[in-house]
């Protein structure tokens, strides 16, 4: 993982098992967990080792964090012991007196500076600062937490109890989301997409936010709708629901491998009104329709700020160049999709970000370019308070999801 800082860590980790299958299932388990472990922990241990005179090592932060974290019939001491053919080497004696001196601190020591204690990167902190103020240390820790499994229910094939009820059939017992008229929250990690009702297509899985988005594009039936960085076609389905297949969707993207992906969960879920459309450059499949969608929504690149309960390494590998380069991008895209809905319409952009720059301010200098569009004075009926100033700005701590930002305009000439 440090070899290949850009890419993500999951990734890295199913190449290495992939590579080696000898290694069991309890071993994995292990092996994963105590690698997140140390991605979870990485500047808390970066700072202890640092303190300790140690360099911060793969190896040395896993001794930190088995000392830092030390569970029963896990002392450093016990586990490096070379009569395994796959246990690492024994510890050194300079090793041994690192567990020692660590053993029993804890984690979070009260001289580690902010961003260490958070977890974040330096340059990134002023800017959460920003976004959450008073509430940043419990923001972050709540983006630290463990992440739902929550699902859509496809309501193309049937009803949100009905779903539940085939789930429980299949021993997973899902309660309906708070936000969410469609979702369904899964307790713990469950092999969902073992069960009938995932294979059949009743339920796609989508965190309970990314539904959000959905519901506030406020696609209807007989509507002509663009998802314009429509991925694999997570929000597509989604709208494709809310159009009750009526209408038509085209779900573009630039990348072909994502939309390829779009075609298997498109069938599955009985999508009958999608296309798709591969964005190449110079191309003049939108400037033909420019004016003529109901609906666009760009659920724009981003730096994904708003999904570290998921990828916890993904905090730490974010630049401040990648910001700036998204950023830019944002612009772009913007510019070019929103001349694609027709007067009367209504744009929908959205990230998986908590950043202001890339939310709010986002939106305040777009809405300074563009005269012609404003933001929407009503909105889809969601919770009581949810959207302020067409706006909505989700977080796991307020809302129990991931973080993501919706912002509804609307074209008036
Ligand atoms: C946040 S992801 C979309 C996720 C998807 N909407 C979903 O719900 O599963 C952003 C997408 O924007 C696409 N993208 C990047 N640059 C783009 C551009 N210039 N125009 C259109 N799409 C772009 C990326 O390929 C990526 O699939």
């Amino acid at each position: 993982m440090e070899a290949t800082p850009r890419r993500p860590a999951d990734a890295v980790a199913n190449a290495f098992f992939r590579e080696r299958r000898y290694i069991g299932g309890g071993d994995r388990r292990a092996i994963s967990a105590r690698v997140w472990t140390v991605l979870r922990h990485w500047r808390h241990l970066a700072w202890w080792l640092d303190r300790a005179g140690a360099a911060a090592t793969p190896r040395a932060r896993l001794i930190a964090a088995l000392a830092l974290m030390p569970q029963p019939g896990e002392a450093p001491q016990d586990l490096f012991v070379s009569q395994d053919r796959y246990a690492p080497q024994p510890l050194s004696a300079a090793e041994r007196d690192l567990a020692t001196r660590l053993r029993g601190q804890a984690m979070v020591h009260p001289d580690m500076p902010r961003a260490v204690r958070l977890e974040v990167p330096d340059w990134l902190l002023p800017r959460l600062e920003e976004t959450f103020g008073a509430d940043l240390d419990a923001e972050v820790a709540a983006l630290a937490g463990e992440a739902t499994l929550d699902l859509r229910v496809n309501l193309l094939k049937t009803t949100r109890a009905e779903a539940a009820r085939l789930l429980a059939a299949d021993g997973i017992m899902a309660e309906p989301t708070g936000l969410s008229p469609w979702g369904l929250r899964v307790p713990g990690r469950q092999p969902v997409t073992a069960t009938a009702a995932f294979k059949s297509g009743l339920v796609e899985i989508q965190d309970e936010g990314s539904q959000i988005v959905v519901a506030a594009a406020d696609a209807r039936p007989g509507m002509r709708v663009l998802d314009y960085c429509a991925g694999a076609a997570g929000k597509t389905l989604g709208m494709a629901m809310t159009m009750e297949n009526r209408g038509h969707i085209v779900a573009c993207d630039v990348s072909e491998p994502r939309l390829e992906g779009a075609v298997r969960r498109l069938r599955r879920a009985g999508v009958h009104n999608a296309e798709r459309h591969l964005l190449v450059p110079g191309d003049r499949w939108a400037r033909r329709r420019a004016a003529s969608f109901d609906r666009v929504l760009v659920d724009a690149p981003c730096t994904g700020t708003g999904t570290w309960r998921r990828n916890p390494d993904a905090r730490l590998r974010l630049t401040e160049q990648d910001l700036a380069e998204l950023m830019a991008k944002q612009a772009d895209i913007l510019a070019t999709a929103s001349a694609l809905v027709r007067p009367g319409g209504r744009l929908v952009y959205a990230t998986c970000s908590i950043l202001r720059e890339e939310n709010q301010d986002r939106i305040a200098s777009f809405l300074r370019a563009s005269p012609h569009f404003r933001r929407a004075e009503t909105v889809p009926d969601l919770a009581p308070d949810l959207a302020q100033d067409g706006m909505i700005a989700l977080s796991p701590l307020r809302h129990g999801t991931d973080g993501f930002f919706a912002a509804i305009l609307e074209r008036t000439a």
